[in-house]
Order: structure tokens, then C-alpha cells, then sequence
């Protein structure tokens, strides 16, 4: 490396309305899954981050839950855990939808404000609209005098994506590689098996039932007959809920087990035997020591 080309590295929180698109985003930078996406709303419930390395830059994305107005204990602590990165990063990345500001949006400009590092607009899904519906969009941001940049992108087309990383690197101050360049992601590989069992949950699961699950590893570090043997407990808020997941003759369980098996060997690259337990926890998500127990704490994550 030489003087002028100094290598750049620093934290990234991405934010914006849940199902905005930010897992989808940080999982197109990651070059992997690091994040589970759905087309459902919040389905990101803690801070993941996702890492990427370049030849001269190191991002950490820090992927945080949806933020929006909390009513649910839960939803307290995703907002926490999404309003605790603006503290500890380099650089914003507030992500809207292409339209006009709604309510929800000005929510968060407002917290944006008290940002103390550059925040950056990124207009994401630019592939579902005809680009001269961008400008008035960009007018309306561009009235707030919050944001450095603005920079139309999709996360799933990949549009807009090497002008990102060009400015990420324009932003981000000089700094060492602070993960090895093969590391994408900073969680632990408990959490990221949790957490593909739940998005298999979201995407054959309907109304109610996606929002009401959280999925627990109970153990994972035994081998039998060659295969990793995992232990896992689907955590429910009803007996209806319960049916639904275990569905008829288990066949509802099964096919979660199926799906999710073929992604954690995926992930871990190698064998796996999975075993599911569905249980009733009556109102885990207004239940401040479940919360805890489960790993929903939101100190693990800030
Ligand atoms: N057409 C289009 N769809 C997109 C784009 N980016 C994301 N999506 C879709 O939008 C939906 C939500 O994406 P996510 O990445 O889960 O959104 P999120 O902001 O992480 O959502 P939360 O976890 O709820 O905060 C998914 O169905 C994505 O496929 C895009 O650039 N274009």
C-alpha cells in the first residue's frame, strides 16, 4: 500500500422503515446471506452486521430493525437497538422508498438530525419507478439539509451499487481492515441458524403467526452418524399458533425443517440433522425476561 492510497474502514448503520429494503442491501454489499429477508415488515429483530472488503476499504454494515413508533415491548427494543447505532458509527445510511415522505419517514429525519456523523440518502427499489419521478423525491430530502448524499439504488438489481461503494469509501475515514477479509459477518453461527429457521417461519406462515414466532438454538455442537445435530425451539404466543407451525399430520414442521436444513448446511458447510420443538410462551414479547432468556437483550446488541 502507499501513502495516497490509504485504506479506509469504519461502522455503517443502515436505516429506515421496516421492509425498506436494508437486509436485502447489506446481504447484495455482503456478497452472502448475512441478513434473512422477507417481504414482510420487520423481519430484522436485532443489529446484524454484515462486513465488506475491498482492496482499500473495510465497511462494517450494521443492519438494524425497522424503526418504528414502539407499542410492543419488543418493538422497544428494535427501536433501542436501531437509535443505539446512530451513536457508535461513522456513517449513516438512511434508506426510503421511492416516494414522497410519508410520516413515518419524518419519524426518523427528526432523530436524524442530532446524527454527529455524515448521513447519506440512499432511494431504494429505483428499478419499480421511472427515474424522472426521482428528482421531486430527491427536492423533498434535499429540503431537510440532513443529508450529504443522495444516491438512487436497488438492492436486488444491484443498481446504484458501485457509485455506493464509491462514496462509502469517500466517506469513511482512514483506518486498518478490522475483521479478516474472508469474515462477512459478526455473529455468532447460533444466532445466524436461529435466525434462518425464523425466515422459513416468515415465508410459509401467514398473518399473525410470523410476528408471534422466535426461534431458539438449544444446542449445536454435537456430531452423530457424521452430521452436526441441532436442537431448536420455535417459541409461540398461542395454542392456535402452535397448530399452525406444526400444522397438519407435522407437515407444516417439516417443510420449515426442510428449508432451513438445506440453508444452515449452506451456511456451515456441512452436514446437519435438525430437531424442532414448538412451544407456547404466552405473550413472549411483552415479557421483558423472555426477551433476555431468548437473547433479545438489547445491551448484547448495542
Ligand atoms: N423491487 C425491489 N424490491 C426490493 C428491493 N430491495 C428489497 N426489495 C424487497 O423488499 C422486501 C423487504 O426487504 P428486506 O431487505 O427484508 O427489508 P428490511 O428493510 O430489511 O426490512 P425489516 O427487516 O422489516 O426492517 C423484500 O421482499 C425484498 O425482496 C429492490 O431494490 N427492488
Amino acid at each position: 500500500m502507499t501513502d495516497d492510497i490509504k485504506n479506509k474502514s469504519g461502522f455503517v448503520a443502515l436505516l429506515g422503515r421496516p421492509n425498506v429494503g436494508k437486509s436485502t442491501l447489506m446481504n447484495y454489499l455482503v456478497g452472502q446471506k448475512v441478513a434473512i429477508t422477507s417481504s414482510k415488515p420487520q423481519t430484522t429483530r436485532n443489529k446484524i452486521s454484515g462486513i465488506l472488503t475491498t482492496d482499500d476499504m473495510q465497511a462494517v454494515f450494521v443492519d438494524t430493525p425497522g424503526i418504528f413508533k414502539p407499542h410492543l415491548d419488543l418493538d422497544n427494543y428494535m427501536d433501542k437497538a436501531s437509535l443505539s447505532s446512530l451513536n457508535d458509527v461513522d456513517l449513516i445510511l438512511f434508506m426510503v422508498e421511492p416516494e414522497k415522505m410519508g410520516k413515518g419517514d419524518a419519524y426518523i429525519t427528526d432523530l436524524l438530525k442530532k446524527a454527529k456523523v455524515p448521513v447519506l440518502l440512499l432511494i431504494n427499489k429505483v428499478d419499480q419507478v421511472n427515474p424522472n419521478a426521482l428528482l421531486p423525491i430527491i427536492d423533498q430530502y434535499r429540503q431537510l439539509d440532513i443529508f450529504k448524499e443522495f444516491l438512487p439504488v436497488s438492492a436486488t438489481q444491484g443498481i446504484g451499487i458501485s457509485d455506493l461503494i464509491q462514496v462509502l469509501h469517500q466517506y469513511l475515514p482512514v483506518g486498518p481492515k478490522y475483521y479478516g477479509t474472508d469474515q462477512i459477518t459478526d455473529r455468532p453461527e447460533y444466532f445466524m441458524v436461529a435466525e434462518l429457521i425464523r425466515e422459513q417461519i416468515l415465508n410459509l406462515t401467514a398473518e399473525e403467526v410470523p410476528h408471534a414466532a422466535a426461534v431458539w438454538v438449544e444446542q449445536m455442537n454435537k456430531h452423530e452418524n457424521n452430521k452436526l445435530q441441532i436442537e431448536a425451539t420455535i417459541y409461540v404466543e398461542k395454542n392456535g399458533q402452535k397448530g399452525i407451525i406444526i400444522g397438519k399430520s407435522g407437515k407444516m414442521l417439516k417443510q420449515i425443517g426442510i428449508n432451513s436444513r438445506h440453508q444452515i448446511e449452506d451456511l456451515l458447510g456441512e452436514k446437519v440433522n435438525l430437531h424442532l420443538w414448538v412451544k407456547v410462551q404466552h405473550n413472549w414479547r411483552s415479557d421483558p425476561r423472555f426477551l433476555k432468556q431468548i437473547g433479545y437483550n438489547p445491551k448484547d446488541f448495542s
